[in-house]
């Protein structure tokens, strides 16, 4: 079986900034992938390669097998990727459940009463159904991020991209995010999740690379990746949170 998503080659520069250098990976069907590194190291960019918002220099997508390379991002959401960004782009003048709504339209296809069941099963799934009716402008941090995850899910996606959800929340809030996305994660969902709060990753992802300077600089168990000196190295004091190394 194809993987559901594989990288290969991919090349990408701002000048002589490099985000991607000849990049290669994959992400098998159901898998969870962590991707750590330090600021700029060019995971962001990632991500907007494998959605369609940025176009590599050179290289290739696969998505289930299928080259989407040049394929617009809408085509992509269609096609089953979904993602989060890392500043929350919700209607703010639209509620919780039109915010999902129009995810469903737009990225599942679907429309009706399938669409509206689609949009509330994903926000019972994400702890927001009682916040249905609340317009998304006033909703607090950790139901921000919930909605971006609610919204990345409402597309009804195989591959589901994380951007730093965690960021700027509570150990309370990051816990409950975390039950979220081992929960999306045991449905069958693939995700590939981007974090700076590493010790969620080490309670969701069963693999877990480190990007640096356009490469992969280490790729594997979560906890040796963490341990591994040139990691360690990158981060000099701002982590890979001690913490990690226990599981915290
Ligand atoms: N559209 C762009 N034009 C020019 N430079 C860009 C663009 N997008 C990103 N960059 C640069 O590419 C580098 C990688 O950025 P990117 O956001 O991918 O990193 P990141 O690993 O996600 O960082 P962070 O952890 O801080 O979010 C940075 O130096 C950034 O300034």
């Amino acid at each position: 079986m194809a993987p559901l998503l594989r990288l290969d080659g991919v090349a990408k520069s701002f000048g002589q900034v490099v985000v991607a250098r000849d990049l290669s990976l994959s992400v098998e069907p159901g898998e969870a992938l962590g991707i750590v590194g330090p600021n700029g190291a060019g995971k962001s960019s990632l991500f907007a390669m494998i959605s369609g918002d940025l176009r590599p220099d050179g290289g290739t997508v696969w998505l289930d097998g299928r080259d989407v390379t040049g394929a617009a991002p809408h085509a992509r959401t269609r096609a089953g990727i979904g993602r989060t960004f890392q500043v929350p782009r919700p209607f703010g003048h639209l509620t919780v459940f039109e915010n999902v709504l129009v995810c469903a339209h737009q990225g599942a296809g679907l429309r009706g009463r399938q669409a509206q069941a689609h949009a509330m099963g994903v926000l019972e799934r994400v702890g927001l159904a009682e916040l249905a009716n609340t317009p998304a402008g006033r909703l607090a941090l950790l139901q921000r991020k919930r909605l971006e995850v609610a919204r990345a899910v409402g597309t009804g996606p195989r591959l589901l991209l994380l951007d730093e959800v965690a960021g700027g929340l509570t150990e309370p809030e990051v816990a409950e995010l975390v039950a979220v996305v081992r929960e999306l994660h045991a449905g069958g969902l693939g995700v590939v999740w981007i974090e700076h709060v590493v010790h969620a990753l080490v309670k969701t992802v069963g693999r877990m690379i480190c990007l640096a300077g356009g490469d992969v600089v280490a790729d594997g168990e979560p906890l040796r990746v963490l341990a591994d000196q040139r990691v360690r190295e990158l981060y000099l004091g701002a982590g890979p949170e001690a913490g990690a190394e226990e599981g915290s």
